[in-house]
């Protein structure tokens, strides 16, 4: 199937970034750092399991975030976060592997390698702790599939987080043998962020998935909202990048009481 003519032009464009990246020649072999067990040792200090991401820009952000990548993400973890998701885009986030590898050596949390991976070789690009694969994407013509992608980075080491958008993505995930998923609120055809997204498509993943609450997500109320909703953790982008990151990681990751009626 091809899709792209399904998605916004923004995303096509990304697609066809990654179509044109290369890969690497030698294979990884990574020593992963575990998420469930950061996800474990966030609930036992009060926190919310959260993945914040090192995000300098993207096509839906104005402007870019000039901040050294280092300090953000060591803030991140200093304020709460679990984890940490790095773009490591060029073209369309201002991400890089390097900026990656300098993120990874610099903190302890696990680090996710955000990026639209479509062929095998592209897993051997840099070393982190989870790989993203994104269901939508990977039913593309000319890419690899799925569940052989998802082995293919186990057998490398990293853990595996397949994102998809609706029931019968979450439902391709699952028979491609993925144990977590992130369902994400933001629709890839029109580009617009609804929150009713995870809350319509949580009930459909078994309690044995690891699942991620993506996007959109931007205030306390939201975090509670996706938690209720079944969130294992949330992963925020432009919500903790947008002004104070210290601040905002901090609000974020601490949960609040909802105030009686
Ligand atoms: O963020 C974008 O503008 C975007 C556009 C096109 C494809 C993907 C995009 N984002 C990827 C992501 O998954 C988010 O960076 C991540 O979930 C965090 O989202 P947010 O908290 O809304 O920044």
């Amino acid at each position: 199937m091809d899709a792209s003519d399904e998605i916004a032009p923004d995303v096509r464009s990304i697609l066809s970034a990654a179509r044109d990246r290369g890969g690497a020649s030698g294979t990884v072999d990574v020593t992963a750092r575990s998420l469930s067990a950061a996800f474990d040792r966030a609930e036992r200090d009060g926190r919310v399991p959260t993945i914040t991401e090192v995000k300098p820009t993207s096509p839906t952000t104005e402007g870019r975030h000039d901040g050294d990548p280092v300090e953000l993400a060591t803030a991140m973890v200093e304020n709460g976060a679990a984890a940490l998701s790095v773009l490591t885009e060029p073209e369309h986030f201002g991400g890089s592997p390097e900026t990656l590898a300098r993120v990874r050596a610099a903190v302890d949390v696990p680090i996710l390698r955000k990026d639209f991976v479509l062929h095998e070789a592209q897993l051997d690009v840099v070393e982190a702790d989870l790989v993203l694969l994104i269901v939508r994407f990977l039913e593309e013509d000319g890419t690899d599939d799925l569940e052989d992608l998802i082995d293919a980075a186990r057998d490398r080491g990293f853990q595996v987080l397949v994102e998809a958008h609706a029931r019968s993505e979450v439902a391709a995930a699952v028979d491609a043998g993925a144990e977590i998923i992130g369902v994400n609120n933001r629709d890839l055809a029109k580009l617009d962020v609804d929150l009713e997204t995870f809350e319509s498509v949580a009930p459909a993943v078994d309690d044995d998935v690891t699942l991620i609450a993506e996007s959109g997500i931007e205030t306390p109320a939201d975090v509670q909202r996706m938690r209720a909703a079944g969130a294992d953790g949330l992963l925020i982008g432009s919500a903790i990048m947008d002004g104070d990151v210290a601040a905002n990681t901090q609000a974020l990751t601490t949960p609040t009481e909802t105030p009686n009626q």
